[in-house]
């Protein structure tokens, strides 16, 4: 019968629209829902909630809450079936305010639902503001306390999963516990540093000082007094009581000497002798005080070459490079390269509490494309100023002109091949119009080319061709990366 047969059609009908409805209201509301099962798997997500997580709402269905939703408490409320309210849950980088209610029936806990209530509101930001200005002061007092042992960087927060990177991990988990004088090389901006700080806190000197001295930064008069310290009288403005050098500092712990290569030749002399008899002697002081301490010591310039030519101490280098440690250019790993730009626009996102951007893939391409002279420190100043000038997504051109582009379509054969003489740059190639300081290092990267490729590959010959030293051709060639 026609009556019969309708009836059943009808309320499957209505049933469906009431679904709808809700589902379209769960939708439409400014808090962000979610339900879960008795075994904590998402049965609802709306649609707000979904394009925050950067999930899609039907895809997830079924799926544990925990794999989906950061920091989620919806399997500790099945388990306790008591509410939480208004808890703050850290999601994405955001401080969020939740509240939890567990679904019952006949008593027994069949699921729960749970609601952001504060997330991108204005409300909540000023209330994030006054969490982020709480957390920075946290943040500064946490660093206050590991400065007073110095290091702040271990392996784990060295981002590089190229075969390279992990050699050097592994490297450093050899050589750490050891007490030997580790040289660390690399150009600027590849994370010499980091590494310092790492061997430092897998040493088993990690509980004593890390002291840092910059040897380039310092004016060569005032150098043997921040490295050996000085006596009350010492010399005119000395400080009353007198002040410990970096040595004394260090003892017990480590010493890393940043840009040892820029060491005065005087200086080189005296710090040989302290790392021979681990004494120093404080300036206008009149006696000998022994200190333990590990040396570490980093460097961009061409140590062999300045020892060539007189300007690094034979004997000095071979102290302190008792285990080398070769840190190589990004751009000869560039693999690390979207790990990195990854781990970089967090660290910005986390600092600025904005939520991290996502990094086109047109974008990445381009970067993968550069040559990165300025390596890791380079590519931290063009994701910087990226995450200000673009949005929630960086587009290719939110990137500087210059990122894979002209220069890095130069191709850098390497210095032995054949192929060098055959390279397609010669001097009549246009030099692009732009800033002065681009042009001319490009022509100078393009005489270096020409002059290396005349002699053969021969640095000695080249340098003499082109009127310069021969360390000073060593810099140019790691600041050009041939
Ligand atoms: N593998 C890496 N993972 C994460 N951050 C990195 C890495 N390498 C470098 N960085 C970041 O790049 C910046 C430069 O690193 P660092 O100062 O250690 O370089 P450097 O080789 O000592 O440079 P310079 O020779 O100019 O002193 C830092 O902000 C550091 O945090």
């Amino acid at each position: 019968m026609p009556v019969s047969n309708d009836a059943p059609a009808t309320s499957i009908h209505v049933e469906r629209g009431r679904r709808e409805l809700l589902k379209a209201a769960m939708n439409a509301v400014e808090e962000w829902v979610v339900v879960v099962d008795a075994h904590g798997c998402i049965q609802f997500l709306n649609a707000p909630y979904a394009e925050f997580l950067g999930v899609d709402a039907e895809a997830v269905l079924g799926r544990d809450a925990r794999e989906v939703i950061e920091n989620t408490r919806m399997h500790e409320v099945l388990e306790s079936g008591r509410a939480e309210l208004a808890q703050l849950q850290l999601i994405r980088g955001h401080h969020m305010i939740a509240h939890r209610y567990p679904i019952l029936r006949d008593g027994e806990v069949i699921g729960v639902i749970g609601s952001v209530i504060y997330h991108d509101t204005w409300e909540w930001r000023q209330v994030n503001a006054q969490v982020q200005a709480l957390e920075a002061e946290v943040d500064y007092y946490r660093q206050a306390l590991e400065t007073t042992t110095g290091a702040r960087w271990k392996l784990s927060d060295i981002i590089g999963e190229s075969s390279a990177m992990r050699e050097l991990a592994a490297r450093v988990r050899k050589i750490a516990p050891g007490g030997a004088s580790v040289l660390i090389r690399g150009e600027s901006g590849t994370g010499k540093e980091l590494y310092a700080h790492s061997l430092h806190r897998a040493s088993a000197r990690a509980e004593g000082p890390f002291i840092k001295l910059n040897c380039a930064a310092i004016p060569e008069a005032l150098l043997e007094a921040e490295l050996f310290g000085y006596e009350e009288g010492a010399f005119t403005g000395a400080r009353r009581g007198g002040k410990p050098g970096k040595f004394q500092l260090a003892d017990g712990g480590t010493l890393f000497l940043d840009e040892v290569g820029d060491m005065p030749l005087a200086m080189q002399a005296k710090l040989l002798r302290v790392l021979q008899d681990r004494e120093v002697e404080a300036v206008g002081a009149t006696r000998l005080v022994t200190v333990d301490v590990r040396v570490i010591a980093a460097t961009h310039r061409p140590l062999e070459a300045l020892v060539e030519s007189g300007e690094f101490r034979e004997d000095l280098f071979y102290r302190i490079n008792v285990v080398p440690l070769v840190i190589p250019p990004l751009r000869e790993r560039r693999e690390d390269l979207p790990g990195l730009a990854a781990h970089l626009l967090e660290r910005l996102a986390r600092r600025s509490g904005r939520r991290p951007p996502v990094l086109s893939p047109a974008a990445l391409e381009r970067l993968c494309a550069h040559h990165w002279p300025g390596n890791v420190r380079e590519l931290e100043n063009v994701l910087e100023a990226a995450f200000y000038l673009g949005g929630s997504h960086i587009q290719p051109t939110d990137l500087p002109d210059a990122i894979g582009t002209r220069r890095s379509e130069i191709s850098t054969p390497p210095l032995d091949s054949a192929a060098h003489c055959t390279s397609a740059i010669t001097l009549d190639t246009p030099v692009t119009t732009g800033p002065l300081r681009e042009a001319m290092a490009h022509a100078e990267h393009q005489l270096i080319e020409k002059a290396l490729c005349a002699c053969g590959g021969n640095r000695t010959q080249a340098a003499r061709q082109l009127g310069i030293a021969k360390s000073s051709l060593y810099e140019k060639l790691a600041r050009h990366g041939l």
